[in-house]
């Protein structure tokens, strides 16, 4: 069996009774930046939460590496949400110490890097940083561990688009060959350059899951109108 994969087959979760993702089949080879497309409430950011084991209670199997289990699952991945949590009475460098403490793979010296790239002072509080701010540190928290797959949750939300140009580069630059990159984002030809593959999520499931480069070759289209598509109800993926 490949070890290098990260997998979700027949998942489906409920919540509150709600029927949220349903059936759902996804595979990846490690070692992409994928963007997870969909519209409001499509269940981008419930994926995330059940791959990165946040949420339980779902039918199905998730994989990544060699494992199911929902504690080596939040060894192996890194969510951006993880962030919701957190005491924002505390300072930025004081939460990215208890970040340290929560997770061996915290590395404080990447941290570091990403907080002066991005701009932050790490001795502001949580509560005094803008949204863009905010953003950026639960990136710079997310990206600091060292671990297989990382979830971004809109990670440019409230970004200016120059400093989104600027973050988007750095992420080419950091990403290790082996690591995925898992980004949902609404402004889709803002991140479609740094994008390996797509998958998009509709009516609950996987509609479409494609290698960008192949996919504007062999369809003419860019990324962001085959992705529209789908909500037009024009595509079919085969
Ligand atoms: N606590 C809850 N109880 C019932 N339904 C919920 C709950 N939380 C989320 N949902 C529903 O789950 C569905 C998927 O939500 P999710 O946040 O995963 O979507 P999303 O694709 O990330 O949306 P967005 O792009 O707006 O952030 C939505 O229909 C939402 O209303």
């Amino acid at each position: 069996m490949t070890t290098n994969k990260i997998s979700a087959e027949h998942l489906t979760y409920k919540r509150n009774r709600h029927l949220i993702l349903d059936d759902l089949n996804l595979n990846v080879q490690q070692g992409h930046f994928i963007g997870l497309l969909g519209a409001n409430g499509a269940g981008k950011t419930t994926l995330m939460r059940l791959l990165n084991g946040v949420a339980t209670n779902f039918t199905g199997t998730i994989q990544i590496g060699a494992s199911e289990s929902i504690v080596d699952r939040k060894q192996l991945s890194s969510f951006s949400e993880s962030l919701k949590g957190v005491n924002a009475n505390r300072t930025l460098h004081q939460i990215a110490t208890d970040y340290a403490i929560m997770y061996l793979d915290f590395s404080e010296k990447a941290f570091e890097n990403f907080t002066n790239k991005y701009e932050l002072d790490c001795h502001q509080k949580l509560s005094a940083l803008s949204k863009g701010n905010r953003k950026k540190f639960a990136t710079a928290l997310t990206l600091s561990r060292q671990t297989q797959l990382y979830l971004l949750d809109e990670p440019f939300e409230g970004i200016d688009s120059m400093t989104r140009k600027r973050l988007i580069s750095n992420m080419i630059a950091w990403k290790p060959a082996a690591a995925t990159v898992m980004i949902s984002d609404h402004h889709v030809n803002d991140v479609v350059n740094i994008l390996d593959e797509i998958v998009v999520l509709k009516d609950k499931h996987v509609v479409a899951h494609r290698n960008t480069e192949q996919l504007r070759e062999e369809t003419g289209m860019s990324v962001e109108a085959y992705y529209e598509s789908f909500y037009e109800g024009s595509a079919t993926d085969d």
